[in-house]
């Protein structure tokens, strides 16, 4: 399934570009250091700046793989990587792609997160696209200067209130997403564009640090904010009318705010919500088909912990797949949803409701009867709520390490008849963020639990009784194992729209391809595969999410006019850019960058 095997190396057609000598050494789209032939080093005035002897792109990758493995730190990683991306860009991605498992943590999810927190000490080039408040009125004059002439299927953009688990980042770029959508969705990172916009931090530290790089002052809210991000929105439609627009890490309430604003004009896509809520319900349906008893969607119960962007996103998910698949109505379905979030459970007449600025909220508020404290005042805490609900799900997207207690996760499994399997799914970033360690999970509940975890936590040995043990893989129920696919099947078929059923088709798919369903006896050789499939093959399964996901696009009509779901998969093959070097020709008119 791998679609790198899609492109032989062979066949690579040509280019023409128009740069040459150091230019051409400097530029990461083009340059291809020591693997320059000696044909376009003689025709590129490169003869005098390269060391003699010419490298394949494998001798590369195992050099700079040496050196990495130098780098003591993760974070000493990253900043090797990010510098290997400013030097060759396709040095940069075949390295990962030869190393998936050890390098996508280095550079995404959990090490980006300390990257991103220490920008301003470690950024020695910058990348992407600012745009800063005090630039609004020439706004379109720097976008056009950065996009200018490039064909852009995809704009990642950030306001960075909300990054990860960490929270306020005011500058924090999110160009790990753009990496990803290249890596392992397959689309040209030259015709991707990270952005920021810039509008200001509420942190303190960032505030106070000297060296700090953003605008040094607080959030800009309300009519000045909106326009502000108005004026990129209005910028991506009017120039790439076809491109995905893919908002990331943006603070709760906006998050869900733009995306109701703008999804029925643009294809627009939140990670946040739609990316997490899709990666989710595919866990969530793998899970509910390998129990013992398969059971439907609409007869789980889900506790969702931490009522933000991700656990809405998460919610509304199920729920839309619910309502598609079950054909329950939208008020039945809403009621297997029980929300708890700072202020604990979410229900009527709290005076929380009345408040709640986030209208997505408030269809699932609880009534007031289910206000399960012993005197019926006070707020209703995670554990009453497992007491009294005898959840079949229990999903974290909180950012508070350590709620699910062990108190907590035995409660749940008392509520459950003694075969059925809890899932458990603590989704917060970075690790440390987690709500419960997988192998704490597994160990209190006899290794019967159902888990997959925001961030890669690798195999756990679990003791299931006597001598005997097991090593589970555990699932990374990330956005990254999904979003690239949703996106470039959105792109595929030149969607105007991202679409509901486009997710879910997106998603149902990922969950067919559940390694743990797979396998027949669940436990081979003492080992249990993971609920979704391992990240090393995440490119291939992605490739089949975008099928799914433009194939549904066409069945619905969303599809630019004229693509036929015969073509899809072809289209998609061609589409697909693998990091591999093409022979480069001189020609005046040629690509400069
Ligand atoms: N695995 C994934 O793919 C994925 C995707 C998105 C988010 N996340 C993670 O989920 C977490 C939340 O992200 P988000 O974007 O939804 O952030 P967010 O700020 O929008 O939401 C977090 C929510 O948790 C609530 N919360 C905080 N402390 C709480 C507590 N003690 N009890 C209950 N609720 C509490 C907050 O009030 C907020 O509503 C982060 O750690 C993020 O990394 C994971
Ligand atoms: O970035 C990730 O790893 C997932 C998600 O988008 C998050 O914000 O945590
Ligand atoms: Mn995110």
């Amino acid at each position: 399934m791998d679609f790198h095997a899609h492109k032989p190396t062979e066949n690579v057609p040509p280019q023409g570009i128009s740069l040459r000598g150091k230019s051409l050494l400097e530029s990461p789209r083009f340059n291809k250091g020591t693997a320059f032939t000696r044909s376009e080093r003689n025709r590129f005035g490169l003869e005098g700046r390269l060391p003699y002897r010419v490298h394949s792109l494998d001798e590369q990758c195992a050099r700079a793989w040496e050196q990495v493995q130098t780098r003591t730190t993760d974070l000493a990683k990253n900043t090797f990587l990010q510098s290997l991306k400013e030097q060759n860009w396709v040095l940069y991605y075949a390295l990962l792609s030869r190393h998936l498992r050890a390098l996508v943590p280095i550079i995404y999810t959990p090490t980006e997160a300390e990257a991103i927190a220490d920008y301003s000490h470690i950024c020695r080039r910058s990348e992407g696209l600012f745009l800063a408040l005090p630039n609004e009125a020439k706004m379109e004059e720097l976008f056009l200067e950065e996009t200018r002439g490039r064909d852009i299927d995809l704009f990642v953009v950030t306001d960075a209130e909300a990054t990860l688990g960490i929270g306020d980042q005011g500058v924090g770029i999110s160009t790990a997403k753009s990496v990803i959508y290249s890596l392992i969705g397959g689309l040209d990172p030259s015709k991707t564009v990270s952005a920021i916009l810039d509008v200001g931090t509420n942190n303190d530290c960032l505030l106070n640090d000297p060296l700090y790089l953003g605008l040094r002052e607080r959030r800009v809210r309300g009519d000045m904010y909106d326009r502000f991000v108005d004026k990129f929105v209005q910028l991506v439609r009017k120039h790439f009318p076809h491109s995905l627009l893919h908002f990331e890490d943006f603070g709760t309430a906006n998050a869900h705010r733009l995306l109701d604003q703008y999804r029925h004009t643009h294809a627009v896509f939140n990670d946040d919500i739609q990316g997490t809520g899709a990666v989710t319900l595919a866990c969530v349906l793998a899970a509910t088909r390998i129990s013992s008893r398969p059971t439907k969607l609409s007869d789980q119960r889900f506790v969702i912990f931490g009522a933000g962007a991700g656990g809405m996103g998460i919610t509304t998910q199920l729920r839309d797949a619910m309502m598609t698949t079950d054909r329950i109505s939208r008020d039945e379905a809403n009621r297997s949803f029980w929300l708890i979030d700072k202020e604990g459970l979410l229900f009527e007449e709290s005076g929380v409701d009345k408040e709640d600025s986030d209208m997505s909220r408030r269809e699932f508020y609880r009534p007031k009867e289910e206000r399960w404290t012993k005197d019926g005042s006070g707020t209703v805490g995670l554990l009453d709520v497992v007491c009294a609900v005898r959840p079949t799900a229990l999903i974290g997207a909180s950012t508070r390490a350590g709620a699910f207690t062990e108190e907590v996760v035995r409660a749940m499994v008392d509520g459950l008849e003694p075969d059925q399997r809890p899932i458990i799914l603590p989704l917060s970033n970075p690790s440390r963020l987690i709500e419960a360690k997988p192998q704490d999970i597994l160990k209190w509940t006899n290794g019967m639990a159902l888990v997959a975890t925001g961030s890669p936590f690798g195999t756990v040995k679990v003791n299931v009784g006597g001598e005997s043990e097991r090593e589970v893989t555990i699932a990374e129920c990330n956005n990254a194992l999904i979003y690239p696919g949703l996106g470039f099947g959105a792109i595929l078929s030149c969607s105007r729209r991202v679409t509901d059923t486009m997710l879910i088709a997106g998603a149902n798919r990922l969950a067919d391809l559940s390694p743990l369903l797979a396998s027949e006896a669940e436990d081979v050789d003492g080992k249990v595969s993971g609920l979704l499939p391992d990240i090393d093959i995440a490119a291939g399964i992605n490739f089949e999410v975008a099928i799914a996901v433009a194939e549904q696009a066409v069945r619905e009509g969303s599809a630019r006019d004229g693509l036929r779901i015969e073509e899809v998969r072809e289209q998609a093959k061609a589409k697909v850019w693998v990091p591999r070097y093409p022979e480069y020709v001189y020609d005046e008119a040629g690509l400069k960058d």
